[in-house]
């Protein structure tokens, strides 16, 4: 078979035989732009001498004919300044309130698909596009209606990596495959004042008593309001919308403004004037409410019956988040009951609610269908901020903003394969160690015979990703992952220790500055919370948790445990755990030589909260913690 047309980098300008591939120095094959005005690529698999002899190897994309200009479909209202450069560079159709089958008909003849929240791009849709589809654009933030995985199996589907790449190729997106870009800030202020919008139609019954006038009513008692004088406003999940709200809080007049957020800086927040407290002090402090946290497994249903319960009687809230933060039945016995006063809803668990939503037909209930990024402004902002990312990505360009991009040359992504999974297990195990406060910067040493040769974007963006994806809704990748870290006000430093030998890295140590830890034995001596590991095998593993050496898989889930090393302590915890079903498959000990020990074991499954008061009831165990699935 023939080699592909070569083209040169628009980077380094050597030489590159992929059309949508990088080079090795990390610049773009041009010929993904040419393929888009003159031919379009396909995923044809070339097959390989090395394959055909039975082994697998890279494999090209081949350009072949295709029509000039791109098929760009557009399925919910996009501002025109967005359609209009789009237009520039390709044919848009705009069709809306489609129903699934008739999504998965029209992707078929699809280049890019441009969609806002309403719009659920299911693994099926991207299975009927049959490769076509390069780019999928979500016009907002939230990227919670793609499937992302499908928009990377789909890549996999169509040009099976090489074998020894499909896990870092799993991580990191394609280099064929079809994109997805988003436009996280353009609506950041209009959800903000969306946000104060409903803060102030509660407080005064805004919505309620312009009914009761249309209905020929004049209820001048029954609406008597609260005033925002006086009063605490607590900002739940202080990231780009929370501290907008925050700031535009204290101009309202709020007594005071403070902010739960874990992983938030006490810095950017002080600056602000807001106060950032710990989950308990807002519940027990706030007369208002404001969330604004993303919808994750952590966060999902975190407003419960226990949370309002803690809640000051007679509390407000106000979702322009995501519905699913609200477990709606709670909310709904916590307003019968009048432990919250009113709510102001923008978002739902299900969209639109459906008839039987116990929370849209109350009267303490105002509600407004997804608005929080429904202004002239932001919509003309998301719809240029979209369409200059899905026009880019067409030329094979890469967006800031890419969700799944291209990363790293294939000889890099192979060379440090074996490490991306411990350089994101290493994140997400460092940042489950951190209290309430949260920390202020991430130190990276890596122990390698590269020294400072090492190519390290790849390795600083796992461990970012680890981080930053156990927090935000942000999904972190080669591109985003500094520019991420920097916004949240994250100082990156990185230190290289010189090994001898050839190992490309021997040891990975992420270290978090900060001394608020839900264990302290993760302190090191420099009072940081530090986690090192390395791989072994094909394996990463947990080397060294604070000043203690563990070696556990760093997959699935981990206890660790602080005690006080004497004879049956051991012991005791395996009973704790096996009485209650809990299978240890693996187990290490660290003990000082003045006999203060962790234990860190590696669990089949995630160990129940009654377990866990059960294992510090014994004497012996100082404290615990859970590093969790998805490491
Ligand atoms: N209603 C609407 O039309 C709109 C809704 N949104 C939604 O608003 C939310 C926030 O968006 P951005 O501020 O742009 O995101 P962001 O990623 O900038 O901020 C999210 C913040 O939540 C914090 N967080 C994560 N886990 C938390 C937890 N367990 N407890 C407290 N805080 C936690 C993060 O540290 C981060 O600071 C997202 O869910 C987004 O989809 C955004 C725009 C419009
Ligand atoms: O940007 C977001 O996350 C939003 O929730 C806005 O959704 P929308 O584009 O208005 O459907």
């Amino acid at each position: 078979m023939q080699a592909p047309p070569a083209a040169s980098c628009r980077t380094c300008h050597l030489k590159s035989w992929s059309g949508v591939e990088r080079c090795s120095r990390g610049g773009l094959a041009s010929t993904s732009s040419k393929a888009l005005t003159g031919t379009r690529v396909v995923a044809a698999i070339r097959q390989s001498a090395s394959r055909q002899a039975g082994r697998r190897a890279a494999l090209p994309v081949v350009a072949v004919a295709a029509p000039e200009r791109p098929v760009i479909l557009v399925t919910e209202k996009l501002g025109d300044p967005g359609i209009e450069l789009l237009q520039q560079t390709g044919d848009v159709e705009t069709a809306y309130n489609l129903t699934p089958e008739q999504l998965e008909e029209r992707i078929k003849t699809a280049d890019a698909l441009i969609i806002r929240s309403a719009t659920q791009v299911t693994k099926e849709v991207f299975k009927a596009a049959g490769g076509r589809l390069k780019v999928v654009g979500r016009a907002g933030v939230g990227v919670d209606n793609v499937d992302l995985a499908s928009a990377t199996d789909m890549s996999r589907a169509t040009l099976s990596t090489p074998r020894t790449l499909q896990a870092i190729a799993y991580y990191l997106s394609r280099q064929h495959g079809c994109l997805v870009v988003n436009a996280p800030t353009a609506n950041t202020v209009a959800a903000a004042e969306h946000g104060i919008a409903l803060i102030c139609a509660l407080s005064r019954n805004v919505a309620q008593a312009d009914a009761s006038v249309k209905a020929g009513k004049w209820e001048r008692t029954k609406y008597v309001g609260v005033s925002i004088v006086g009063k605490t406003l607590a900002v739940m999940g202080f990231g780009k919308v929370g501290s907008e709200v925050a700031r535009r809080g204290i101009g309202l007049g709020f007594e005071k403004v403070i902010a739960y957020d874990p992983y938030a800086s006490e810095v950017k927040a002080a600056a602000l004037g807001v106060k950032l407290v710990s989950w308990e002090e807002a519940l027990a402090q706030a007369d208002f409410f404001s969330l604004h946290m993303p919808q994750t497994p952590q966060t999902k249903g975190m407003f419960n019956d226990d949370a309002f319960g803690k809640m000051k009687k007679g509390a407000r809230i106000v979702n322009v988040a995501r519905g699913g933060v609200i477990d709606e039945a709670a909310l709904a016995r916590a307003l019968d009951n009048g432990q919250v006063a009113q709510a102001a809803l923008d978002v739902f668990q299900k969209e639109p609610p459906p008839a039987d939503n116990p929370l849209v037909g109350r009267p303490d209930v105002v509600c407004t269908p997804h608005l929080g990024a429904s202004t002239r402004e932001a919509q003309e902002g998301v719809a240029l901020e979209i369409a200059e990312a899905v026009v880019a990505a067409l030329n094979g360009e890469l967006a800031a903003t890419a969700v799944n991009a291209p990363m790293v040359s294939a000889e890099v992504l192979a060379e440090l394969q074996p490490f991306v999974a411990l350089a994101q297990g290493l994140g997400t195990a460092a940042v489950q160690l951190v209290g309430s406060h949260g920390f202020t910067d991430i130190h990276l040493t890596y122990n390698t015979s590269r020294g400072d040769d090492l190519d390290t974007r790849l390795l600083r963006a796992m461990v970012i990703k680890g981080i930053l994806e156990q927090i935000t809704t942000s999904t972190v990748n080669l591109v985003n992952a500094d520019l991420l870290a920097k916004n949240r006000g994250l100082r990156i430093r990185e230190t290289f220790v010189f090994a001898e030998g050839k190992e490309v890295l021997n040891t990975l140590k992420v270290s978090l500055g900060t001394t608020d830890t839900k264990f302290s034995a993760a302190l090191g001596q420099d009072k940081r919370i530090s986690v090192v590991g390395s791989v072994k095998g094909s394996q990463s593993y947990l080397t060294r948790v604070g000043t203690f050496d563990v070696d556990l898989s760093l997959q699935g889930i981990i206890l660790l445990t602080r005690q006080i090393d004497k004879p049956g302590v051991i012991a005791a915890v395996a009973t704790v755990l096996s009485s209650a079903g809990v299978n240890i498959s693996y187990m290490s000990v660290s003990v000082t030589p003045d006999n203060d020990a962790v234990m860190a074991l590696g669990l089949d499954q995630d160990p129940p909260e009654d377990l866990l008061a059960q294992l510090t009831g014994l004497k012996e165990i100082t404290e615990t913690c859970v590093l969790s699935e998805k490491i």
